[in-house]
């Protein structure tokens, strides 16, 4: 592993051999905060990341020994899918991590009519939880997306909604490839409020994407470029190829 040259003072990248050496490290990372939060708390929540890359890292951290009945995890986003379909987040989440104890909620109900209502009940189920976030874990998608902020009618709220809005529905425009369905997201200022901050990727192609997205900051074409020209802390940037 290899510490990189800060790009700004604020993204840290951190560079692996592959991804399992990454994917242990990070589990390090998030297990660690978890236990700090408890120490100072007494409890911790988390958002962790949709979509393939991180499951590898939640195989490892699910082996931590840590105080899972005090740990609540939400997705950063859900694709609007019934539980137990193959595209549901918090259905790969809650695999790894409801049988240690923890506390597993998802965004999306059943009931919800369409995506906008399926935002808001998202919205009003996260205000019940301690803000703001200990930790949020975010993947990046070939297109530059992360949790579920695409370019789309709904993006402007996605990134530019009141700070309190936690969570909004979205239509992606397009859809993305490999899953075509409205998706449920943390908004911005959900993401970049949490205390902790970390991006988890591989492949040469994304990591091309994160890098213009840094240069271009607050007026990059890509979802993250967004995110990141707007987080105060620094952000660590988990990369293997
Ligand atoms: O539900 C989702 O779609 C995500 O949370 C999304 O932001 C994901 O992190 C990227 O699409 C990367 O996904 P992969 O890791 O599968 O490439």
């Amino acid at each position: 592993m290899q510490k990189d040259e800060l790009m700004t003072t604020e993204i840290e990248w951190w560079d692996y051999d592959d991804a399992a050496e990454m994917a242990e490290a990070v589990a390090g990372d998030i297990g660690f905060v978890i236990e700090s939060a408890i120490d100072a708390r007494g409890a911790a929540v988390i958002a962790l990341a949709g979509g393939k890359t991180p499951l590898p890292i939640y195989e490892h951290l699910a082996k931590a020994k840590l105080d899972w009945k005090r740990v609540t995890i939400v997705p950063g986003d859900e694709r609007i899918v019934p539980l137990g379909d193959p595209l549901s987040n918090v259905t790969a989440i809650g695999k790894a991590f409801i049988p240690k104890g923890a506390r597993v909620i998802p965004l999306v109900s059943a009931t919800a009519p369409d995506h906008k209502a399926a935002g808001r009940a998202a919205d009003a189920l996260l205000q019940d939880l301690h803000w703001p976030l200990d930790l949020c874990l975010l993947g990046v998608g070939g297109d530059g997306h992360a949790a579920s902020i695409f370019p789309g009618p709904d993006y402007d709220e996605a990134l530019n909604g009141p700070r309190e809005r936690r969570a909004l529905g979205v239509m992606p425009e397009p859809l993305p490839k490999e899953a075509p369905v409205p998706r449920v997201t943390l908004s911005k200022a959900a993401i970049t409020s949490a205390r902790a901050l970390m991006l988890a990727v591989t492949g040469g192609a994304k990591r091309q994407v994160i890098e213009d997205a840094v240069k271009e900051g607050a007026s990059s074409p890509y979802p993250i470029g967004r995110i990141l020209a707007d987080t105060e802390l620094p952000v660590d940037i988990h990369w293997a190829p």
